[in-house]
């Protein structure tokens, strides 16, 4: 069968991209050979938020999990087969394999299409740890299955799985043990930010082991485990993701893999095949479904068109939150990366009198913001003269961070100076009044309870 676009894979890429070229008029088969929704409906987002949102609630553990299932099964109902026929794409159920340059099979059947989006996102990635494998750890593809929170956990990995789920079962009365090689928890976020976070953590009674690298796990009876010296019921391995491509046969298509196994694209997300692109966990980059979703619907566009009118896929635009509480958002460049001419307003909460009537004063709200093009290096009162410069990224930690990181997110798109942001009236007494705050600071050169420092200066 022929098609004009085959997108192989029904997370938040593939729908994009399934959706984006049904809106050209193009005639668009989707392969999957999981539920529609993907990563995200089913094992990611949708599931993890359920379960901090009832945790934090007080909700008690067995109906915490069957609150999830019922979440899941609700968002899932929105994007079924039959909706998807519905909007005009051609649902193929099965696994896709190449066969050849845009040619696939799935089952019995042969597709092919002038154009391929690979949206197959990505798995568990499970360390090889001796022992590791006869302990029957948890995953995320298995964690939300549960009936009950165990007694005790270990928590295999600090990064924004574990650190969301550590706080949601230690809400919900489970002992748990965090552990991760790395010196903070989030090590790839700030480390400001992961010190907000790894307060809050011990508050909820979690112990945190950073610096720790197991060199095996034990199985104990009834699917008990030691690992790192912890015995626990269980043992939930949240150590990164390994990008889906086993069966695809990539290699009778010319599509190249990297050393992690991610398809390589280039800065439009063009495989090194022709007319197959790559989007969302499967690239490796910003693995993240709003980052997925964004890609989808660019690659399909780009297919489209000749190579000097292609649109580039800006990861420094894509915000990323933390669902942890207080939530971490970010987005753009961290301080460390913004250079030595760029400059920090940086306000904590307890400066911020919403956090302060909610009893929230745990977080900051940082913004860095740089000199605009063809401005030499700044002094404090030239930061002045030019609006405050041009937001080039910002950190926030707070109750609500991933709300309020829009705003930013939506200033560095239409290329604002911070001097906008002031100048835009916000209600009092809001949380997004910090960055208001931080941003009048910029663009004034001083604030009350505001730091401005050059970046780097801490
Ligand atoms: C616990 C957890 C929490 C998360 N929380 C968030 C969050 O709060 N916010 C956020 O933005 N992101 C979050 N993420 C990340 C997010 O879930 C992923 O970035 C997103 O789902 C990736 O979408 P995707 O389309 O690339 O891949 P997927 O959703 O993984 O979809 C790929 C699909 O391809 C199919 N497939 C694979 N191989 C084949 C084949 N050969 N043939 C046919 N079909 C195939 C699979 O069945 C699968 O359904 C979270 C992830 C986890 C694990
Ligand atoms: N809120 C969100 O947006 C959200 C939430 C959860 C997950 N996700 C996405 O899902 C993906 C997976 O998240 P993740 O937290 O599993 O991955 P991650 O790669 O971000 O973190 C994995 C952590 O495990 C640690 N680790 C790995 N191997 C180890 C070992 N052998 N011993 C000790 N520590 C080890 C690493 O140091 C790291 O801190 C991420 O890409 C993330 O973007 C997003």
């Amino acid at each position: 069968m022929t098609h004009d676009l085959l997108v192989i894979g029904a997370g938040a890429g593939g729908l994009s991209a399934a959706r984006a070229g049904v809106r050209a008029g193009l005639s668009t088969a989707l392969v999957t050979d999981g539920p529609i929704g993907g990563d995200c409906t089913f094992t990611g987002c949708v599931p993890s938020k359920t379960l901090l949102a009832a945790a934090a609630a007080g909700t008690g553990a067995a109906d915490t999990f069957a609150r999830v299932r019922a979440t899941v099964a609700r968002v899932a109902a929105t994007e079924t087969a039959t909706v998807l026929r519905g909007e005009g794409v051609d649902v193929v159920e099965g696994r896709a394999g190449f066969t050849g340059d845009r040619r696939i099979t799935v089952g019995g059947s042969v597709l092919s299409a002038p154009r391929v989006v690979l949206a197959t996102g990505a798995d568990p990635l499970l360390p090889d740890l001796p022992g590791l494998a006869a302990a029957r750890p948890l995953t995320t593809d298995t964690v939300f299955a549960l009936e009950d929170a165990p007694q005790t956990l270990v928590v295999l990995g600090a990064g924004p799985a574990g650190c969301e789920l550590a706080q949601a079962f230690a809400r919900l009365g489970t002992t748990v043990t965090l552990v991760d090689r790395a010196r903070q928890v989030l090590p790839g976020l700030d480390a400001d930010a992961g010190a907000v976070v790894a307060d809050a953590l011990r508050r909820d009674g979690v112990d945190l082991r950073p610096g720790t690298t197991p060199d095996g796990v034990e199985a104990l009876p009834g699917d008990r485990v030691r690992v790192a010296g912890i015995e626990a019921d269980r043992l939930l391995v949240v150590a990164g993701r390994r990008p889906t491509t086993t069966g695809l046969a990539l290699d009778r298509a010319g599509v190249a893999v990297d050393l992690r196994g991610a398809v390589v694209v280039d800065g439009h997300l063009a495989t090194t095949a022709p007319g197959v692109f790559a989007v969302g966990d499967v690239t490796g980059l910003s693995p993240l479904t709003h980052a997925a979703d964004e890609m989808g619907r660019l690659a399909v566009g780009n297919l489209g068109r000749p190579r000097w009118r292609r649109h580039r896929f800006r990861a420094d635009r894509i915000p990323r939150a933390v669902f942890t509480d207080p939530e971490v958002a970010t987005v753009g460049l961290p301080e460390d990366e913004a250079g030595p001419d760029a400059w920090v307003a940086e306000i904590p909460l307890s400066a911020v009198d919403r956090a302060v009537t909610a009893g929230r004063e745990d977080g900051f709200v940082r913004l860095v913001a740089g000199p605009l093009p063809g401005t030499s290096r700044l002094t404090r009162d030239g930061l002045r003269r030019v609006g405050g410069g041009r937001l080039l990224g910002a950190t926030i930690v707070a109750a609500h961070a991933g709300e309020m990181i829009a705003e930013v997110a939506l200033a560095m798109r239409i290329g604002a100076v911070t001097g906008r942001l002031a100048q835009t009236v916000h209600a009092y007494p809001t949380w997004t009044l910090a960055v208001r705050q931080a941003a009048a600071a910029l663009a004034t050169g001083s604030g009350p309870g505001v730091t401005l420092r050059r970046a780097g200066r801490r």
